[in-house]
């Protein structure tokens, strides 16, 4: 905040600091009258309640524009392990909701699924960013997601004074779809039970959204014969997007954003076309989990989900910031 606005808003909006007015020339530039120690410190708090201020109007626009509007975000099981990071964007996601965003929170949670197998004998691996998923391991996979990561984040939403409803198959399941190989060179690889959605229930979903209720979901969908399928969770967020016409996808990882070169972190690419995702995938800087969010996010620009967004989960209000200021961060993913 400049000194141009805080002396323009004293004059303006005179307040019990107002005689701070006179530290300021014409220009509204602080000049040196001899303010004491405690007037400046007044004065800086009152330029921080202004700064405040500023920030809730840069908001007004954006709060407008989302009002009502479904915006599905996708957190990656990689920001779990940040606390302090999970807890802002939790308070985010209850900000949201409190100015009129119908958020949908579709979750992952891979690093604690590899660890409990790890703690079972298993060694987790994966084809393609998917984990080979057998009996033994969906056993492990639907405890993980459910019973641990989806209850804690329900939990935590509500500690903050927001409405959550954690939707499953030990609850309420809302996700439905079939199995899929994956292709290695042209040769479709069975993968175990792992599955993509294909349908869903919208009408739970809206309504739970309507009155004001997070719906948080795991990614575990059923088949047709009630069997547990094993989902990426990107490739989950991307098709409840897609299927709910929802506004906007975010993606909130443990990366500043899509990288030219994965391992420096100073190489974020703030707006890509599709095009130039699939010749990096092709060449081979995305890699690992990035090739399904890739993926996932390209599949819903072409079914017209309206932005999307990958932010870093670590930095606290990466989300807020996403949508609600003009800088915003992290990656915008564009058609061509
Ligand atoms: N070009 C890239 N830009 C950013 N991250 C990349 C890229 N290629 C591969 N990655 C890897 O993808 C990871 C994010 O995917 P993933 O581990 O599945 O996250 P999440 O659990 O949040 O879904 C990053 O931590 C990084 O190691
Ligand atoms: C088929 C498949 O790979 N499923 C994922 C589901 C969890 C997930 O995607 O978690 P993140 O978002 O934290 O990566 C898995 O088992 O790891």
């Amino acid at each position: 905040m400049s000194g141009t606005s805080f002396g323009a808003n004293l004059v303006d909006h005179p307040c019990p600091f107002s005689q701070l007015s006179s530290l300021f020339d014409g220009n509204w530039l602080p000049v040196n009258t001899g303010a004491t120690d405690d007037e400046m410190e007044c004065m800086t708090m009152v330029d921080e309640a202004i700064r405040k201020a500023d920030v809730l109007i840069e908001a007004l626009d954006y709060i407008r524009e989302f009002r009502t509007r479904m915006v599905v975000i996708k957190l990656g099981g990689s920001v779990m392990e940040h606390v302090d990071a999970l807890q802002a964007f939790l308070e985010d996601v209850v900000f949201m909701e409190t100015v009129g965003v119908r958020p949908i929170l579709v979750h992952g949670g891979g690093k604690a699924i590899s660890e409990a197998m790890r703690r079972a004998g298993i060694e987790p691996h994966f084809v393609q960013g998917r984990r080979y998923t057998d009996p033994k391991t969906l056993e492990i996979v639907v405890d993980v997601l459910t019973r641990e990561i989806n209850r804690d984040i329900v939990d935590k939403i509500e500690s903050l004074g927001g409405w959550a409803m954690g939707l499953h198959a030990r609850t309420t399941n809302c996700l439905f779809g079939d199995r899929i190989r994956v292709d290695e060179k042209g040769e479709p690889i069975d993968i175990g039970r792992v599955g993509r959605v294909k349908r869903l229930d919208e009408n739970r979903l809206r309504k739970l959204c309507h009155a004001g209720i997070v719906p948080v979901i795991p990614s575990i969908c059923a088949d047709e014969d009630g069997g547990l399928l094993n989902v990426n969770a990107d490739t989950v967020a991307a098709a409840v997007a897609r299927l709910l016409r929802a506004e906007k996808l975010v993606f909130v990882s443990d990366t500043p954003g899509l990288l030219r070169d994965a391992s420096d972190e100073d190489s974020l690419l703030s707006s890509v076309s599709a095009d130039e995702c699939h010749r990096m995938i092709d060449d081979g800087s995305i890699s690992a989990g990035m090739i399904p969010k890739i993926e996932a996010c390209l599949e819903s620009l072409n079914a017209g989900v309206g932005k999307i967004h990958l932010v870093d989960g670590r930095v606290r209000h990466s989300l807020l910031l996403e949508i609600y200021t003009e800088s915003g961060v992290g990656t915008e993913i564009h058609p061509d």
